[in-house]
């Protein structure tokens, strides 16, 4: 029997996936981190963290199966996008990450816009937002210029880690074309855009196909970790490429809504379908011919981790057994989850959250149920944009934490009027990354092959229902119209609050 690794490297944590030559997972583990937050609209994490969360996950899977361990044949990795970790000549991490939730460059953003003009959209094909790493490397130019002076690489997260394990430089098409400084048309790095903003090209890493070897476990790392020496590593790619591999989604049509601590829609496309003016992403998949598009949203499963937080609660299946008594709507409570500013389709980083409507019925469950109604109106606001701009869906799977929960996942098919599917196993990011590895040291000859014969999904379909989608087509207009009536006011209040 062959085993492969994955690793996924998410905002809130790091999972480890063990899988075998029938997808069956084998073993699975994970181990947590701090999104730091030292000012309002900041978002950071300590690449130390990551790997100090890999060490942790992986010695606990020493512990329950050290024999898998020494049979895993190849490792891949999926990382959270956008990030920056920026290193030395000497390898060494000269701040703490900058994350994909970061919403600190909203002058940078309109700066980069005024310098590349008509070029943004043709080149970029992308909107420009926060917390991605062309305007991050903007901000550092202007804020901590020494920084930038002793910048050697600039890395995305999942490649400082995959760094630490293997002491090659890299990334994949994946998570390049995300960074908005790759120029997807010609397959390099967007020298002209770069140009224009006054950052150097020669600080990105090189690149290839997300299946492609890039290199073996190190002694050093093999002694860390517990792992052994030479096991061939790929390059791995984004988590929304990984976790659509990882639940079979890898045809045109294919789509994948994910709660995780962000939220995505991401459909597969034959080709690009670009239109950054809503607010959509189009990206490359694990290869530069793959391509998907995205709706993608600040804080999902963050907002209910904000939420659990203050309200002190831990236990998810009290959580949703409250959240199941309460009715669609909440009784008139409407939550706006842009805790640190929003992506699709507000392109708006100087916004923050709200509550509508709270009233002496409000309580515990309603407040949670309408944290988590607001993220799904939000998602369902990231599927309008997708089809707006053409893509179309002929399939949906619903992945991510999220979807550990009944409520949320009902909410879903019922907001979004469509059938959802799910897979008999969790953690689809860790599982895609597994998958990309066994292609990587061709024990599949492709990515659709290994799918076939891996990935097996659950026998229930969680249908929409009519009166309820009906219900929450009223509500999903008022939640519209509450940022449409009040975007100036809550502009001026984030900015006030940030001062
Ligand atoms: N049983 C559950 N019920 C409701 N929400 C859950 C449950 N389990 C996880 N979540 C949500 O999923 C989020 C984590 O999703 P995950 O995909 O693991 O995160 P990441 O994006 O950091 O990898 C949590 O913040 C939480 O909001
Ligand atoms: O920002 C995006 C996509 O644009 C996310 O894919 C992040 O990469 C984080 O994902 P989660 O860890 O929240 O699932």
């Amino acid at each position: 029997m062959s085993y492969f690794m994955g690793i996924d490297l998410g905002t809130s944590s790091l999972k480890a996936v063990i899988i075998n030559e029938t997808g069956t997972v084998v073993e699975i583990s994970g181990s947590s981190y701090s999104v730091i937050c030292r000012k309002n609209g900041y978002a950071e994490q300590e690449p130390e963290s990551w790997w100090q969360a890999l060490k942790a996950a992986i010695g606990a899977l020493k512990k329950k199966n050290p024999q898998i361990l020494d049979a895993v044949a190849a490792i891949g990795f999926s990382g959270q996008m956008h990030g920056t970790v920026l290193l030395d000549k000497e390898y060494q991490v000269l701040r703490p990450a900058i994350i994909h939730c970061d919403a600190r460059t909203e002058d940078e953003v309109r700066e980069i816009y005024r310098l590349l003009g008509a070029e943004a959209e043709k080149i970029l094909m992308n909107p420009i937002a926060t917390g991605i790493m062309l305007p991050t490397l903007c901000w550092v130019k202007k804020h901590e210029q020494k920084i930038l002076e002793k910048t050697k690489y600039t890395l995305l997260p999942k490649d400082y880690l995959r760094f630490r394990m293997t002491g090659t430089i890299g990334t994949d098409y994946s998570d390049a074309s995300a960074t908005l400084a790759f120029d997807m048309k010609k397959g390099k790095w967007a020298e002209r855009v770069l140009e224009k903003v006054g950052l150097p090209v020669d600080i990105f890493p090189p690149f290839g196909d997300s299946a492609m070897i890039c290199g073996a476990m190190t002694e050093e790392a093999a002694r860390e970790l517990g792992l052994k020496k030479g096991i061939p590593v790929v390059l791995g790619g984004a988590d929304q490429v990984m976790q659509s591999i990882g639940c079979g989604a890898v045809s045109p049509g294919q789509a994948t809504a994910n709660i995780g601590s962000g939220g995505q829609i991401c459909i597969q496309t034959g080709e690009a379908e670009a239109n950054p003016k809503l607010g959509i992403n189009t990206f490359q998949g694990y290869a530069r011919d793959r391509w998907y598009v995205m709706g993608a949203m600040t804080s999902a499963g963050s907002s209910l981790r904000w939420l659990n937080q203050i309200l002190d609660q831990k236990d998810y299946d009290e959580i949703n057994k409250q959240v199941s008594e309460i009715k669609p709507g909440s009784d008139g409570l409407i939550f706006l989850p842009y805790l640190s500013g929003e992506r699709c389709p507000r392109l708006n980083g100087d916004i923050s959250g709200v509550f509508w409507g709270l009233s002496y019925l409000t309580d515990r469950a309603r407040l949670t149920r309408a944290v988590m109604e607001g993220v799904t109106y939000a998602m369902r606001s990231c599927l309008d944009a997708c089809k707006k701009a053409g893509a179309e869906i002929y399939s949906m799977t619903a992945i991510g934490g999220g979807n550990r929960s009944e409520p949320w996942l009902q909410m879903q098919a019922d907001m979004y009027n469509v059938e959802l599917k799910t897979t008999l196993h969790q953690e689809q990011a860790g599982y895609g990354a597994a998958m990309i590895a066994a292609v990587g040291i061709h024990y599949f000859p492709d990515i659709q092959t290994a799918s076939k014969e891996m990935i097996r999904y659950k026998d229930r379909i969680i249908r929409p229902r009519k009166e309820i989608h009906e219900c929450y087509e009223e509500y999903y207009r008022l939640y519209q119209e509450i940022y449409e009536k009040g975007q100036a006011t809550l502009e001026a209040v984030t900015r006030l609050g940030r001062r």
